[in-house]
């Protein structure tokens, strides 16, 4: 059988690699530092540089396919996942880490047909590790296989999150009250490496047992979403339901009763969906 998206994927893993290339040059440079939502949501003309870079090489291969790329959808691109194929692009996932050269930044590539995820590549170019996933057949890291903690007791773990760059006090307010909640289960520690992508693939990879956010993006989730499943960890809600790319809520576990027992001590909230101005979204 003709693998459809092989061609696809291999060209993405190219791209990534390229682009960190492009990043790990540009931390030699002075950065002109941007910002967007809000003073701490940085960007810079790498990020939107190497989006471009990225979506120009695809749409040379492959010019029918979509795109959902954080820099483009700032820039005012619908943010729409159809049944088309889709790349879901985060070009640096840590911006703020590449401003302050805290070493860890990521490309992130998801690829998307019928609104599932067929293949996810994550590069974190600081340490030179390609992550790797294709729906069905396995995760990677530089070609080894990844697979998830087997630690069954959430009090034997170590939990992901990140603190966002909303400083609305009462959302401020909520990630620290789950913060709390889940810190005094207790559990043996709380880690962020600063970028969504690299986290989940640090839940692929073993190295924590469960990853949870609240108001990361699609090009955050869509690649590492993959890499994780593919790694034999399951992807929740945050209030338990299923997973949505789009509301821009996870948790990313090694197994379902500590994902389970994450939701049960989140304060949850619901931020605007990244589908939410698409034509013909629910209100
Ligand atoms: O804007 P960036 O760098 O692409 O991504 C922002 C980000 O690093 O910030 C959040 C941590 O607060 C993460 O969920 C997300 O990956
Ligand atoms: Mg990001
Ligand atoms: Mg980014």
């Amino acid at each position: 059988m003709t693998d459809l998206w092989q061609d696809a994927m291999d060209h993405a893993v190219s791209a990534a690699r390229g682009a960190g290339q492009v990043v790990r040059e540009a931390l030699l440079e002075d950065r002109m530092v941007m910002v967007k939502s809000s003073s701490v949501d940085l960007v810079t003309q790498t990020d939107q540089k190497v989006e471009q870079l990225i979506i120009q090489s695809v749409k040379e291969k492959f010019p029918t396919h979509r795109f959902i790329g954080e820099e483009s959808v700032a820039a005012g691109e619908p943010c729409v996942l159809s049944d088309e194929p889709t790349w879901i692009i985060d070009p640096i996932d840590g911006t703020t880490n590449f401003v302050h050269r805290f070493p860890f930044v990521a490309v992130s590539i998801g690829f998307s047909v019928n609104k599932q995820v067929e293949f996810g590549v994550v590069y974190s170019c600081l340490e030179d590790k390609m992550f790797t996933a294709r729906r069905g057949r396995g995760s990677f890291c530089n070609g080894d296989p990844l697979q998830v903690s087997d630690q069954k007791a959430i009090k034997q773990s170590i939990i992901a999150t990140e603190f966002g760059s909303d400083r609305d006090p009462e959302v401020v307010d909520k990630i620290f009250s789950s913060l709390r909640n889940i810190l005094c289960i207790p559990v043996h520690g709380i880690r962020s490496a600063g970028t969504a992508a690299i986290n989940m693939c640090l839940v692929a990879s073993g190295c924590v047992e469960a990853y949870y956010e609240i108001g990361m993006h699609v090009w955050d989730l869509a690649a590492a979403s993959l890499i994780v499943s593919e790694a034999g960890g399951v992807l929740m809600d945050v209030e338990g339901g299923p997973f949505d790319l789009m509301s821009r809520r996870v948790i990313a576990a090694n197994n379902r009763t500590i994902a389970e027992r994450i939701s049960g001590e989140i304060q949850a909230y619901a931020p605007a969906r990244d589908d939410a101005a698409a034509p013909g979204a629910d209100p």
